[in-house]
């Protein structure tokens, strides 16, 4: 399905052109980048090696863009936003195909994200016309020595070029939650989107570019790492980085960026803490969805569970069970657990198992690999000397730690680097307060698992997991700068009459 019909402009013999000054070309390097089909782990589509020269083309085309883009009126940039909205959910089809074939995504899952990405992108349309409307009017008065003789007018002004560089779990969903942000706010946006998953995300763009949006106003860049990662991110043209991915890879571009607003959603270890009065039921069902939904590659899995010890047999049996009833395979059969999305992933999550039993753990299944291919697994009785107490897995294990008290759960939740989110299981709303207060991660979910939606929500995460906040409405303030124009009388104005 890819690269037919309506995407075929897209395509270039057997390689995806990359997209600028609203065309879509070909790289001079005449080099290549395989995506690999990590189910079959066998080379599937390819991508252009964009060059330096062709990473400024598209910086320089966004400025010249934005300029533009930033004087048109606010009601025809969120038409053009739901134009787009509209045709990205039309075309649902070919682009969850390629999630599937490029990221195996189960293809329910792989609709949901490109229709949530086109609900997301109206809502920003609505959202964008109501908080970019609005500024602040000040008088000078209030302030100690001042009179009445100075009024402040602040209004939102875009940024510039956003550079928006998402990851391969949600690559269309995490790049359509950056652009449409951008877009609304009067910024350019170039996007660099990741090797597994830029074909997604190309055919995203193009639905961008359907919907008519200004040549040069989006680009998007594919290329190898080493040539264009540093070159982007450190690139006098870019006026602000919203970033979705590792920890590692975002304190690094972090380090390396200019004085520029950063946006950085990263990893998360999200804690589960079951109480001894929880609805077990409830919290088995949640830690199912949570910690196993596209094989645990999600930020805001549920990566550790904190169970209270005396509820702890009761709660795992019942996982176990529903456990059980997950289908293994492959993503075209809308299968539970699908490959984990390379090679060097899967190995990584073998290993954090063969620690864990090597350290006396218990593993509730047995260990089992066909490939990227990973049978889901519970370890039980995992202790803080287990690297999968503190490690993000991102795959289909999930460690139970049984606790004695409250305390000791918040307090492993504490002592972890990541901060993302985390979640409680009880009845009673005092403690669920109370706790929630103690746990310092970016959001806490009462009675459900960990999530980020829905996308107009705060999301955030505190330590290693993140700088600033998502979220629609936040991710618009945070690609505007305040400006104030202030009105200076002679005299103070409540003097007359
Ligand atoms: N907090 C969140 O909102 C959120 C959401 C989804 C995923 N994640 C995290 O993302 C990680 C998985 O995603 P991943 O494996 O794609 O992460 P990653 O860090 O390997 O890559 C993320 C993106 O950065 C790009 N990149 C890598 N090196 C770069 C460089 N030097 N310069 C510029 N770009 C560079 C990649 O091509 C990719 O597009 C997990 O840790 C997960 O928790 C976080």
């Amino acid at each position: 399905m890819a690269g037919k019909g309506v995407f075929k402009e897209i395509l270039d013999g057997d390689v995806f052109k990359y997209y600028v000054d609203g065309e879509w070309r070909r790289s001079c390097s005449g080099q290549f980048i395989n995506v690999q089909n990590p189910s079959t782990r066998k080379p599937m589509f390819r991508v252009q090696a964009c060059t330096q020269d062709e990473v400024n083309r598209c910086i320089d085309s966004a400025k010249a863009a934005q300029k533009i883009w930033a004087r048109t009126p606010l009601w025809k940039r969120a038409e053009a936003l739901h134009r787009c909205a509209a045709i990205m959910k039309e075309q649902k089809a070919p682009i969850a195909d390629c999630l599937v074939k490029e990221v195996a995504k189960a293809l329910k899952d792989a609709v949901v994200e490109v229709v949530r990405s086109g609900d997301l992108l109206s809502y920003t349309a609505e959202e964008g016309i109501r908080i970019l409307s609005e500024g602040k009017f000040l008088v000078s008065d209030p302030f100690p020595g001042n009179e009445r003789n100075k009024y402040c007018l602040s209004s939102k002004i875009p940024l510039g070029v956003i550079l928006a560089i998402p990851p391969f779990n949600y690559p269309v969903n995490l790049a359509v939650s950056k652009m449409g942000p951008a877009l609304i706010a009067g910024n350019a946006v170039v996007l660099k989107p990741p090797t597994q998953g830029a074909v997604s995300c190309l055919h995203m763009v193009h639905t961008f570019h359907l919907a008519g949006f200004p040549k040069g106003l989006i680009s998007a860049v594919t290329g190898k790492g080493a040539d264009i990662g540093d070159f982007l991110t450190m690139h006098p043209g870019i006026n602000c980085i919203s970033f979705t991915g590792g920890c590692e890879t975002g304190i690094a571009i972090s380090k390396k960026a200019g004085m520029i607003p950063l946006q950085m959603e990263l990893g998360g270890k999200d804690s589960c803490i079951i109480l001894e009065d929880a609805d077990l039921e409830l919290a088995a069902t949640n830690i199912i969805k949570g910690g196993f939904s596209y094989s645990g590659q999600r930020c805001t899995a549920v990566k550790v569970v904190l169970a209270m010890e005396c509820i702890a047999d009761q709660l795992v049996c019942k996982v176990n069970a529903k456990l059980a009833k997950l289908t293994i395979g492959m993503p075209e059969d809308d299968c539970d657990i699908t490959p984990v999305i390379s090679e060097t992933s899967a190995n990584f999550i073998e290993g954090l198992v063969h620690d864990a039993r090597h350290k006396g753990a218990r593993l509730h299944q047995e260990w089992r690999r066909e490939g990227n291919l990973i049978w889901p697994i519970l370890i039980d009785h995992v202790r803080p000397d287990m690297r999968i107490a503190w490690e993000e897995p991102f795959g289909p294990i999930l460690p139970v730690i049984r606790i004695k008290t409250v305390e000791e759960g918040i307090h492993h939740c504490n002592a972890n680097n990541f901060a993302l989110q985390g979640c409680i299981f009880t009845r009673s709303f005092d403690k669920a307060i109370m706790i929630s207060d103690a746990m310092e991660s970016g959001t806490i979910q009462i009675n459900s698992a960990p999530g980020r939606g829905p996308d107009h929500f705060p999301f955030q995460g505190l330590r290693d997991s993140g700088v600033g906040s998502q979220g629609i409405t936040n991710s618009i303030n945070m690609m505007c700068k305040i400006k104030s124009t202030v009105m200076n009388f002679p005299a103070a104005t409540y003097t007359m009459g």
